[in-house]
C-alpha cells in the first residue's frame, strides 16, 4: 500500500515517504513513449565513482555509468554491460532506486531510470571514449575530506541529483521524477524514500 501519491511516471509498490518537491511548474510534463536507462555507482571506504561524460546525452557532466536497457536485456544486465563499457569494470550490484526524467524540450521519450550501486568492484578503472572516471569525496561539508579528494561536483551534474543522490549515499531506497527544462534547470520534482 502506498501513503502518497506519485507523479505520473511513477510505478511502485509499498510504502513512499516524500522527501522534497517542488518547483513552479503546476503541471507535470506530458510524455508518450518511455524508454528504460540504468545508472550505476561505485560507493566505498568515504568516496563515490562517477564519471565525466564527454559526448552525447549529458555531455559535459559528471554522473554515474549507465545507457539504454537493450531489447533483450533486463535493467540489470545493462547496468553491468554499461559499467563494463564505459569503466571497464565488474560489480555486485543492487537495485537502489528508480528515477523518471521528462526534458521540456526533448519530446522524443521520457527516461525511465534504474539506478544500481555496489561496495565493491573488480577489474581496472579505465578511461573510455564516452566517460572519464574519477573518485570524489562523500564526506558532508565541514567534515574532513579524503587526501585531497574533491566533493561531489553538484554543480557540474544534472540539477537532480543533489536530491536523491544522500539517499544513495545513505543506502536508503528511493524514487522519483523531475521534469527540466534544456538548460538543466528543475520545472517540477517530487522524490520519496522507499520504507517498505
Ligand atoms: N536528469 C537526469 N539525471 C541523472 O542523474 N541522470 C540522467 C538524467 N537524464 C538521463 N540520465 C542518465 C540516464 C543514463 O545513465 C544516461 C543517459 O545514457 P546515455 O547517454 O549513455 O544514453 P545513450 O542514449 O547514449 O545510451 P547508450 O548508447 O546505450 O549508452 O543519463
Amino acid at each position: 500500500m502506498s501513503t502518497s501519491l506519485a507523479p505520473p511516471g511513477i510505478v511502485h509498490e509499498g510504502t513512499l515517504v516524500p522527501v522534497h518537491n517542488g518547483g513552479d511548474s503546476t503541471i507535470w510534463l506530458p510524455f508518450e513513449k518511455v524508454k528504460l536507462y540504468t545508472n550505476a555507482f561505485i560507493i566505498q571506504d568515504g568516496k563515490i565513482l562517477l564519471g565525466y561524460k564527454k559526448r552525447g546525452f549529458g555531455q559535459g557532466l559528471y554522473n554515474g555509468f549507465g545507457g539504454k536497457v537493450e531489447p533483450n536485456e533486463t535493467p540489470a544486465q545493462a547496468a553491468a554491460r554499461e559499467l563494463q563499457e564505459e569503466a571497464g569494470i565488474e560489480a555486485p550490484l543492487r537495485h537502489c532506486g528508480t528515477l523518471f526524467f521528462v526534458l521540456k524540450n526533448f519530446r522524443d521519450h521520457a527516461f525511465y531510470v534504474d539506478i544500481f550501486v555496489a561496495k565493491e568492484y573488480s577489474g581496472t578503472i579505465i578511461e573510455t571514449d564516452e566517460m572519464r572516471p574519477q573518485w570524489f569525496s562523500t564526506a558532508s561539508e565541514g567534515l574532513e575530506k579524503l587526501d585531497d579528494m574533491l566533493p561531489i561536483p553538484y554543480d557540474k551534474m544534472w540539477a537532480d541529483d543533489v536530491f536523491w543522490m544522500p539517499l544513495l549515499l545513505a543506502d536508503r531506497p528511493f524514487i522519483g521524477r523531475a521534469d527540466l527544462d534544456k538548460d538543466n534547470t528543475m520545472e517540477k520534482w517530487w522524490f520519496a524514500e522507499k520504507t517498505s
